[in-house]
Order: structure tokens, then C-alpha cells, then sequence
């Protein structure tokens, strides 16, 4: 089985194929000499013109495969079905998981599936996208993911009103005794005294973690008649102020709360963040409810504050150890407790499946996703707009680096970008990781380079990238142009580097097509596209038509030629775009003639 990619065809999902097919379409007279190789096909297939839905249809038996690891949706599921092969194994061991993962492309889980460093490892580059079908992702190990290359997606608004529900409702039901006297009841008892509640109205009630599902029970709670207040570091006060709540302090928010709803997530900053310190904080009689993650509560904690009695009760859907092993905190008398259903309501579960189930076939198909977890999101009108200085920033990056001297390593790379926009208004984390994906592949075995892994795979490789704006004529595009320098290393092509000894490319968008412009202090005019000839040579005439006859005398196809020079009669610089590879015969003829002084060639 080969896998292969293209970086052209960006739309093209990950195929396997096992044996290529040979279609007329794919057959042109030119290629018909050769062997129909994985390498070839792509060639042909760019040089058809061939759409990705095009080589879809013709590999068609290679769909992309996605596991499913944990129930849902049937919309989701049905759109799964309609782009892949869909394996929908539930409640695999971590041992089944890893051995499963190496033949999957995508791997969409709920909150039960841990996804561990084990698994990326096990998937031996396969995995393309992780989809969680929620919000919260503290079961995905997002750091062995982007180092691996493999996209997270999420999930993050279809579940909101759900969750927030369910606070709501079991704020109520642990007010009023619900559950305990639903249970007396069934046991035969009418325990009329002993289930006397509290009054909602008028109480005090503590959001800790106010976003889409804190703000939404806070609204539900103003409608109950409660005095709401938040804690939330990162909260626009506008918002808050607009639901009509008041943003405390951590302190002020639990030692003044008579309820306290959690909703923030679990990171390594709120993990067991409500200790014996916080709980020695609160009101004595306080309630808490719980509908976020367990790993917020030290569990140990809040079982002697129920003790102790300063949380009066406390509502819990979600725990530390799911399920919950013989837990003490489950069967106390003054728990309400739920089976993590916080998001399991028929609406929010289609919901979720459909939202998941788009992100996740979007990101196989190489669309950059809206919810991206450990990627920049780039919203789809921003990124056609981008596209083709996308594809320029990852050609400076592959052409500078060839033009780096062998063994000399590279450190330090400046990207400067010509552009008459508003700061605000170029986001430039795209092109960066472009330009580094660019650097990085043609010198790297390691994992492909994408948008996911590519700042981390440069910082592990000490590659240090700094970024410089300069203003622009016109914000109409959105840059002007982009200029890759390399300093500190030798060239293998002299006239590459600029007046301060760095290897300097420039280009710019003309057509819609990525230009180079610039070649150390050389002005050039060539489409980077196919592969590239420069060559220095002294100023005179003749000197086009006697390196174009000798490619034209070996097969080989001018796509472009530009001649660059500072001063009239001295040096110039020709960059020569052709469509095939000289052979080194060839190369070599190029380098006997007597006015040329240096050349390289460059794979695009
Ligand atoms: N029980 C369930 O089934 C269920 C369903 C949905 C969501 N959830 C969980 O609820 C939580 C919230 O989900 P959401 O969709 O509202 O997410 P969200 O990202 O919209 O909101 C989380 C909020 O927490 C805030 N926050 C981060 N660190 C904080 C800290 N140290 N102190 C206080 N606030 C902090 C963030 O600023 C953000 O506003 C997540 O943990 C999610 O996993 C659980
Ligand atoms: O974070 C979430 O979205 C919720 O905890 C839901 O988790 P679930 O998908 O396992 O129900």
C-alpha cells in the first residue's frame, strides 16, 4: 500500500491505493512511454488540469477511513458514510485502539476515548484529523498530536444549551431533594420533613467560567430570580454586563456564592482548583454543581467539605475517573450524581454528529477548519483570499533553502512582508507556517510538515523566525510582497545574497500565480512554478538563446525566462523556468559556457 499527497491538489484527501488504475483520461500520449507511478500520476493529473473530485472518482475504491470510537449521531454518521469508509467500533480497549489506528485517516471520539501520545505514535503518520465530537478535548493529548502533524477539531456550540440545561436542572433538583426523595419514594417512604429544600430565588449563584455554557445557565438562573455573578479571567465585561452579571474575583466569587456552577475547562491552570483552601473560602451551606470536568474538584476535598458540612450538596455530572470507581462522593446522601450527561439530549447529539462530522470530512479534503483546536482557524473568505500567497510563501521558503550552501545549517530566517493593510487585518500565522514548511521539508525526513506541526517542528530544529512588516502601496491585496532572507550561512549561489551577506528571495502574486521578483539584489520576473535555472552570467548578447538552445537541445522546456542585472554590460542574472529536470550533462553544458559565471538549479 503507498499513500501518497499532493501539495497542489490541496483538496485531495489522503488515498491509499494499492494498485494504481490506468484511465484513458490519465493516458495522455506523453506519459504513455512511462510506468503509471504514484509520482506520476500526480504530475499528470496537475498537468490535466484534473480536480481533486476528478481523482476521487477515479480512486474512488480508496476512500479515506474514519473510526468511530464512540456513538453518534445518525446525520453525522450518514455524512461520514458518504466521503468514507466508516468503522464504527465502540468501547476498544487502548491496546484495540492503537492497532486499529495505524489503517485510519480520521479518528472521531466523545469524552470516553482517551487519545494518548500511544496512539498518534501507533498511527505511524496515518492520522490525519482527530475529530471530538464536544467541547472539551483534556482527553485528546493536543501537544503529541501537533508535534505528529495531526490536526484536533471540536465541536464546540452544538452541545451548549444542553449542558447548560442540565446545570439548571440539577441546580433545582439538588435544591429541592429530587433525586433522594424520588428514591425514598420508590423504596415505599413518604419522607415529607426530611426533604425540605432551599429557595432559589433571590440566592447568590457563582459562575466560575463564563463562556458559552457559563453565560447560557446564567441567563436560565436570572429567569429563576437569582443574584448571578462570574469569575472568568479572559470574560469581556460587555458580555457579562449585557446578561446583567457581575464579574468578581475568584475569592469574591466563591466566598460570596450560595450556589457555585462550574464550567470552566480542565487545563493543567484549573485542575482541582476547588481544594480544601477554596472550599475553607466559602459560605458554610453552599451548593455546587458541577457539569464542566471532575479534574476541576480535588474529589478527596469536597468529600470532607460534605462532611464538615460547609458544602451543604453538592450535583455532579462529571468526575475525575469516569466512571467514577466505587466513589464515596457518588453514594453520599447529599450528591445528586449523573453519568456525565451533560450534552445527552437527542438535539444536541445530531447536532454535535453533523457539526463534527463536517469539520472532520472539511479538514481530510485540506480545508483549513473554523474550529480547529491546534491549528490557526482561518475563516473561508480570509483563506481564498490567502490562497495564492499561501502557495508563494511555501516556494521563498523551498527556494532560499536550496540555496543554502550544504552543511553550513540554518538558524536564523527573517520573513518580511510588503503590505499596505492594516495590521489587524493580515493574519500572517498562515504564511509563516508556509514559508516554514517550505524550509523545512527539502531538509527534513521527520513527519510532513503542515500547519499543525510546523512551528514546533522549526523550534525543535532551532530554526528561530522572525517576521517584519513594512508598509505597502495598496491594501487592496493583501500583501505586496514577501521577502524570505537567511542570514548567517554560505550560498551555493553567490549572487543570492544580498549587500549584508544573506541569502534574500522576494516575490510577490502576479496573475493570481506566485512570482519571483527578487534574487538577492537582482531584479527577476519568473512564475514559480516547475523548476528553476538561475544563472549569473557577464551582461551581453547572445546569452538567452545559447543556454535556451542547449535545454531545447536536450528536451528540455522553457516555461519562463527572466534577465535581472545592476549594471548595464556587467552581471545579470537569467532565471530560467523550466517544466523538466535537466540531466546533469546538460547542467554541465550550462556551466562550460564561457560568460556564465555561476548557476543552480532549483526544484519548486
Ligand atoms: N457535562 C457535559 O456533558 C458538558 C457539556 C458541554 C461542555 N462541558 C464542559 O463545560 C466546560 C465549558 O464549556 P463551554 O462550551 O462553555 O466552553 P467555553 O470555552 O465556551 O467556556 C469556558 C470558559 O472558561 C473560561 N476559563 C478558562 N480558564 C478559566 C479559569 N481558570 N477560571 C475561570 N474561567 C476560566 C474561559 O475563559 C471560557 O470563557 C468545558 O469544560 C466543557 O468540556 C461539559
Ligand atoms: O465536553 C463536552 O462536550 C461534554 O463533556 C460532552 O461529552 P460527551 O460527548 O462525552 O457527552
Amino acid at each position: 500500500m503507498i499513500s501518497y499527497s499532493c501539495s497542489r491538489l490541496t483538496k485531495l484527501p489522503p488515498y491509499t491505493i494499492s494498485t494504481p488504475k490506468l484511465c484513458p483520461k490519465l493516458c495522455p500520449k506523453r506519459f504513455c512511454e512511462k510506468p503509471f507511478t504514484i509520482t506520476n500520476v500526480l504530475k499528470i493529473a496537475d498537468s490535466l488540469n484534473l480536480s481533486s473530485t476528478d481523482l476521487h472518482s477515479l480512486f474512488s475504491s480508496s476512500k479515506p477511513t474514519i473510526l468511530v470510537s464512540e456513538k453518534l449521531g445518525d446525520a453525522g454518521l450518514d455524512l461520514l458514510r458518504s466521503f468514507a469508509d466508516l468503522d464504527c467500533s465502540y468501547n476498544l480497549s487502548p491496546d484495540d485502539l492503537c492497532s486499529k489506528i495505524s489503517s485510519c485517516d480520521a479518528l472521531i471520539v466523545r469524552s470516553g476515548t482517551k487519545v494518548t501520545r500511544q496512539v498518534f505514535e501507533a498511527a505511524k503518520g496515518r492520522l490525519k484529523v482527530v475529530g471530538r465530537a464536544g467541547v472539551g478535548i483534556d482527553n485528546v493529548d493536543l501537544q503529541a498530536a501537533t508535534e505528529f502533524g495531526c490536526l484536533v477539531v471540536n465541536a464546540p456550540t452544538a452541545n451548549t444549551i444542553a449542558a447548560a440545561e442540565h446545570g439548571i436542572a440539577l441546580l433545582a433538583a439538588m435544591a429541592r431533594n429530587i433525586s433522594q426523595a424520588d428514591a425514598s419514594m420508590k423504596a415505599g417512604k413518604w419522607q415529607r420533613n426530611k426533604y425540605v429544600g432551599v429557595s432559589m430565588v433571590g440566592k447568590t449563584l457563582a459562575i466560575m467560567g463564563f463562556g458559552k455554557v457559563g453565560s447560557e445557565v446564567a441567563r436560565r438562573a436570572k429567569g429563576l430570580g437569582m443574584h448571578v455573578v462570574a469569575h472568568d479571567p479572559y470574560a469581556p465585561a460587555d458580555r457579562a454586563r449585557a446578561i446583567g452579571v457581575e464579574l468578581l474575583s475568584f475569592d469574591e466569587a466563591v466566598s460570596t456564592a450560595d450556589f457555585i456552577s462550574l464550567h470552566m475547562p480542565l487545563t493543567p491552570a484549573t485542575s482541582k482548583v476547588f481544594n480544601d483552601a477554596t472550599f475553607a473560602k466559602m459560605k458554610t451551606g453552599v451548593r455546587i454543581i458541577n457539569v464542566a470536568r471532575g479534574g476541576v474538584i480535588d474529589e478527596d476535598a469536597l468529600l470532607r467539605a460534605l462532611d464538615s458540612g460547609i458544602v451543604a450538596q453538592a450535583a455532579l455530572d462529571v468526575f475525575s475517573e469516569e466512571p467514577p470507581k466505587d466513589s464515596k462522593l457518588v453514594h453520599h446522601e447529599n450528591v445528586t450524581a449523573t453519568p456525565h450527561l451533560g450534552a445527552s439530549t437527542k438535539e444536541a447529539q445530531e447536532g454535535v454528529a453533523v457539526e463534527i462530522a463536517e469539520a472532520v470530512v472539511g479538514a481530510l479534503q485540506g480545508e483549513l477548519s473554523a474550529t480547529a483546536v491546534n491549528a490557526p482557524m482561518v475563516p473561508p473568505q480570509v483563506l481564498s483570499e490567502l490562497a495564492p500567497y499561501v502557495a508563494l510563501a511555501e516556494k521563498l521558503g523551498r527556494l532560499a533553502v536550496q540555496l543554502v550552501s550544504g552543511g553550513s545549517g540554518i538558524k536564523s530566517v527573517k520573513v518580511v512582508y510588503r503590505s499596505g493593510r492594516d495590521p489587524d487585518d493580515l493574519d500572517t500565522r498562515l504564511l509563516r507556517a508556509m514559508i516554514t514548511k517550505g524550509i523545512i521539508e527539502p531538509i527534513s525526513d521527520s513527519v510532513s510538515i503542515n500547519l499543525v506541526n510546523a512551528n514546533f517542528i522549526a523550534k525543535q530544529k532551532g530554526l528561530g523566525i522572525s517576521e517584519e512588516r513594512v508598509p505597502g502601496n495598496s491594501s487592496l491585496q493583501p500583501v505586496d510582497s514577501i521577502q524570505v532572507r537567511i542570514s548567517n550561512v554560505v550560498s551555493k549561489f553567490q549572487s543570492a545574497l544580498s549587500e549584508n551577506g544573506e541569502i534574500s528571495v522576494e516575490g510577490r502574486v502576479k496573475y493570481g500565480k506566485p512570482h519571483l521578483s527578487h534574487v538577492g539584489s537582482f531584479e527577476v520576473d519568473v512564475s514559480l512554478e516547475g523548476n528553476l535555472i538561475l544563472c549569473r552570467q557577464v551582461d551581453q548578447p547572445g546569452m538567452i538563446g545559447r543556454v535556451g538552445g542547449i535545454l531545447g537541445e536536450n528536451n528540455v522546456n522553457v516555461s519562463f525566462m527572466s534577465v535581472g542585472r545592476t549594471v548595464r554590460r556587467k552581471k545579470a542574472i537569467m532565471a530560467i523556468g523550466v517544466d523538466e529536470e535537466p540531466d546533469k550533462e546538460t547542467l554541465n553544458k550550462i556551466g562550460h559556457v564561457p560568460a556564465v559565471e555561476e548557476f543552480v538549479f532549483l526544484n519548486l
